[in-house]
């Protein structure tokens, strides 16, 4: 009989072809002088993906959001969104188009409600003004968008609370809650759990996990537990550059990335 079953190495799965990409970045660089923080970076988001970028600090993934939402140009190479080419157009055009994003940085007005913060929220991504404090109201589909947005993040029965009064988690649920008043295409959540307790934790994965299928996710994480649940598809970078790509299993396996991500997280715990 067989002995010890032969141990293969774990190659990264291969992608079905991508049918119907939303994002595509083709060759993209990012410079700041002579430093290039994103160095030749290509990858395809498929409608409907959820997709986490690790890599360890300074890896290049905030700069790669930024590029992706339009915060900067790239300096090379092509962004590629719906069809359509943004590399150069503006953030707020990108929103318009369909993409939206939380910040690392926490973005809220303390004194307002969470209601108020939803409509300012609204009224950045729309041509049509209204005021909070003159006659002019939010119309009937203004509300709908606020209330559905509340509602996957779980946050509808906080709308009349002041966001002073808020914890930290329910903080960045009303984060995510802007983000997704737009009603956008592609989601990107920069670190949506750095700094919450546990319980906070299984709230925002909660969340993540119950948005619609039809809404495409990247995500920036640390945690490998968090990714594993949450991401269909895991890119690593390192130092600006592609390092691996694969599903979360495969990736948590490879030695590339245990040596570059996951030993530099384990020599700063
Ligand atoms: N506006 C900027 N001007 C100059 N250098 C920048 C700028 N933004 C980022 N960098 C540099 O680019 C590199 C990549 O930074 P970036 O914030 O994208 O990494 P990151 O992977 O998101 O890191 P972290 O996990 O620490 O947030 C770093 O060396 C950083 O110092």
């Amino acid at each position: 009989m067989h002995g010890e079953a032969t141990r293969l190495p774990t190659a990264p799965k291969k992608r079905d072809k991508v049918s119907d990409p939303v994002l595509i970045l083709d060759n993209v660089v990012v410079a700041f002088g002579a430093l290039k923080a994103v160095k030749d970076i290509s990858l395809t988001v498929k409608s409907g993906e959820r997709r986490a970028i690790i890599g360890p600090n300074g890896a290049g993934k905030t700069t790669l959001f930024n590029a992706i939402t339009g915060v900067h140009m790239p300096t090379s190479g092509r962004v590629t969104f719906n069809g359509v080419d943004v590399s150069r157009k503006s953030a707020h055009v990108r929103t318009r188009l369909g993409m939206s994003r939380t910040f690392q940085i926490t973005n809220l007005f303390p004194t307002l409600t969470v209601s108020q913060n939803m409509q300012l929220a609204l009224m950045g991504t729309s041509s049509r003004k209204f005021s909070l404090l003159g006659s002019a109201e939010p119309t009937d589909d203004d509300q709908e968008r606020i209330d559905d947005a509340l509602g996957l993040s779980k946050l509808r029965e906080r709308a009349g609370a002041e966001v002073r009064d808020l914890s930290y988690g329910e903080q960045r649920q009303l984060e995510m809650a802007m983000a997704l008043v737009s009603k956008p295409k592609l989601l990107l959540l920069d670190e949506p759990a750095a700094g919450l307790s546990p319980a906070e934790r299984v709230i925002v994965t909660d969340i993540v996990q119950s948005l619609p299928r039809d809404l495409t996710v990247i995500l920036i994480e640390h945690d490998m537990d968090l990714v594993l649940k949450l991401v269909d598809w895991v890119t690593c970078l390192n130092n600006g550059e592609f390092l691996a790509e694969g599903s979360p299993d495969s990736i948590s396996k490879d030695q590339k990335v245990q040596d570059v991500y996951l030993g530099k997280a384990r020599d700063h715990a």
